[in-house]
């Protein structure tokens, strides 16, 4: 497969490098940026010198469309949206990591992104790409939404619960935390070291732009109504998230039923490692696509806390990423992604 990265300066676009350099099947042909263009990736990463050191061009959605079965797209939101009209012909098939394909409709992309939308029609034609629960779907898909770091961490441990109607949709809670990749490679005072070192801190409480994507994807996957209070931490840490949730449990519930709808939904699934009972850390997955998770149910409230880990450039963006290539290409969705997490 001939690939290009758009956005390869970034970190989902240097961590979509680092996986396509060992998939058997993926041919980088072409990386480009904004800024940067017209430096060789090895200046911009030096990690990559003397194993990948092409150079960074000018976005040319032309060439791309001639040379590429696959074209990434990992720039911030409001860049895809541009660029997505201009690709989206002929046999190319797009896999954008960004949020601008991830909602139903336009007025939902400017209301909680605050950006100009895409037109409803590649709204219409793009696959939610959640690998695990979605395969039939992405298989097909010309236009591809990579999910959301957050959305990814926790619909996979709340979707088995709310399937089985185990739980009461609009009861949850999410509190999850961050490291500072999940914010892009930009300087920005927020991600500055004094300001994250040692200290941790929520934002956008209630205004995250991963709300409605949860709330969006739990119903349409499960045909139940939810509602989401969601609150995001930026934690001093590179990579990883953390997401804990905690939702009602419909009445008489039992563990066993918990542990089966768990176990139906991610039997044969390769990146999701169920732990009931344990404390996932961020860190048992860092470098790998696992998302490891774990629930207690707490009978003296009545509810279950689930514990979800991944690491946020890997299952959260780039390897989900090349998850949903293998799938859109017939290929295991293990190919090119079969990595023991970096531990300690
Ligand atoms: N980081 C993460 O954990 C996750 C990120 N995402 C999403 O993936 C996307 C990329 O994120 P991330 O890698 O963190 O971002 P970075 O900020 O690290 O990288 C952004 C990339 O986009 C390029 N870019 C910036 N502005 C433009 C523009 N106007 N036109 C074309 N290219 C542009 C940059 O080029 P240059 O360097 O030349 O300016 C750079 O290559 C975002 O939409 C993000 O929300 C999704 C899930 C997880
Ligand atoms: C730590 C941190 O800042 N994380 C980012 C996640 C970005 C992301 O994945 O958002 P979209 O792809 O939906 O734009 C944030 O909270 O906005």
């Amino acid at each position: 497969m001939n690939i290009s990265i758009i956005g390869a300066s970034g970190y989902s676009g240097a961590e979509l490098i680092r996986l396509l350099l060992q998939h058997p099947e993926a041919n980088i042909t072409a990386i480009y940026s904004n800024s940067q263009a017209g430096k060789a990736i090895q200046d911009v990463y030096p990690h990559l010198n003397h194993i990948f050191t092409e150079q960074l061009e000018t976005i040319d959605c032309a060439k791309i469309q001639a040379e590429a079965d696959v074209v990434f797209i990992a720039t911030p939101s409001g860049v895809s949206s541009k660029l997505t009209p201009a690709l989206l012909n002929g046999k190319i098939r797009i896999i954008d990591v960004s949020g601008d394909l991830r909602l139903e409709t336009p007025e939902l992309y400017k209301e909680w992104y605050g950006k100009e939308p895409i037109t409803q029609n590649y709204l219409d034609q793009a696959v939610y790409g959640l690998s695990e629960w979605s395969a039939a779907a992405i298989a097909d898909a010309k236009l591809l939404a990579n999910p959301g770091c957050y959305p990814t961490a926790t619909l996979l441990s709340l979707l088995p619960l709310l399937n089985e109607g185990l739980i009461d949709g609009k009861s949850i809670i999410v509190d999850a935390k961050s490291g500072v990749t999940g914010a892009g490679r930009g300087a920005s005072l927020g991600t500055h070291f004094c300001e994250v070192n040692e200290s941790i801190a929520a934002y956008k409480v209630g205004k995250h732009q991963h709300t409605p994507e949860i709330e969006q994807t739990l119903r349409k996957l499960t045909g139940r109504d939810a509602l989401i209070s969601f609150t995001p931490h930026l934690v001093p840490m590179n990579r990883g998230i953390l997401a804990t949730s905690y939702a009602t449990l419909a009445e008489g519930v039992t563990t066993e039923q918990v542990a089966a709808a768990f176990s139906k939904a991610y039997e044969g699934k390769p990146f999701v490692r169920l732990r009931p009972g344990a404390y996932p850390k961020t860190k048992e997955v860092t470098g790998s696509n696992y998302c490891d998770i774990a629930w207690h149910i707490d009978g003296r409230v009545g509810r279950i806390v689930l514990l979800s880990v991944i690491d946020n450039v890997v299952k959260g963006a780039a390897g989900q990423a090349v998850q949903n290539m293998n799938i859109m290409f017939g290929l295991p969705e293990t190919t090119g992604l079969a990595f023991t997490p970096v531990y300690p």
